[in-house]
């Protein structure tokens, strides 16, 4: 069966980044993606965004929407604390199993929990099943058209605490107009855009925080 490109990715991160070593494969996928081929990915210039934010919000509950490869996982577990839990949620089977490998080849599978399934259905169950009080830090990093509802879910089941951050991603390219209009119009956010590029392209992308106000 031929290589998907997901699993080529994979690959040249087990064959040419330090096991252990979480940054050599961020590095690794980022020359990969950037040289070979194209892919999803945060990327290296709007990954020095949400490492700024991390660094000042200091979270240890966070939750990410699409896992993708694990780039994001691992890019943001690297500067957790050791207390601190990353769960992610994915809805593709062969993109969970490959982000498996990749946070378990970086060595961060202490503070990555990897959630398989729709983000409507596993939000609603991260109280109960997933020992979550309110998560300090949201990346939304998936399919543009589930950044709104799946916001309203986070605030329909008490996820979210005055300071709680959501991060999200593309809000230029491919975009999240209704997501914006929402987020920027609620006063119970403060809204900050970062102009900033598609990953391993020129064509310009956002990523824009809100902060939760309670
Ligand atoms: O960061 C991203 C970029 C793109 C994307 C696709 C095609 C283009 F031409 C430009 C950008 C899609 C994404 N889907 C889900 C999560 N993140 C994405
Ligand atoms: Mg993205």
């Amino acid at each position: 069966m031929a290589q998907s490109k997901e699993e080529r990715i994979l690959n040249f991160v087990l064959q040419n980044a330090i096991k252990g070593d979480p940054q050599s494969v961020v590095d690794t996928i980022d020359k990969y993606c950037s040289q070979k081929e194209w892919a999803m990915n945060v990327g290296d210039e709007k990954g020095l965004i949400l490492d700024k934010i991390l660094e000042e919000t200091k979270p240890s509950a966070l939750l990410e929407l699409g896992t993708y490869c694990g780039y994001s996982a691992v890019r943001i577990a690297r500067l957790l604390k050791p207390s601190a839990c990353l769960l992610t949620i994915e809805f593709n089977p062969d993109f969970a199993a490959i982000a498996k490998q990749m946070i378990e080849f970086a060595g961060v599978q202490d503070k990555v929990k990897i959630l398989e399934g729709p983000s409507e259905t596993i939000i609603p169950q991260l109280k109960k099943k997933h020992e979550v009080d309110t998560l300090d830090f949201v990346f939304l990093d998936h399919w543009k058209d589930r950044y709104l509802p799946d916001t309203i879910l986070l605030l329909e089941h008490g996820l979210l605490r005055k300071g709680s951050v959501i991060l999200a991603d593309n809000v230029v390219c491919p975009g999240a107009p209704d997501f914006i209009k929402y987020i920027r119009n609620n006063n119970s956010f403060e809204c900050t855009n970062y102009p900033s590029h598609v990953e391993y392209m020129k064509a310009k992308d956002a990523m824009e925080k809100a902060v939760f106000l309670g």
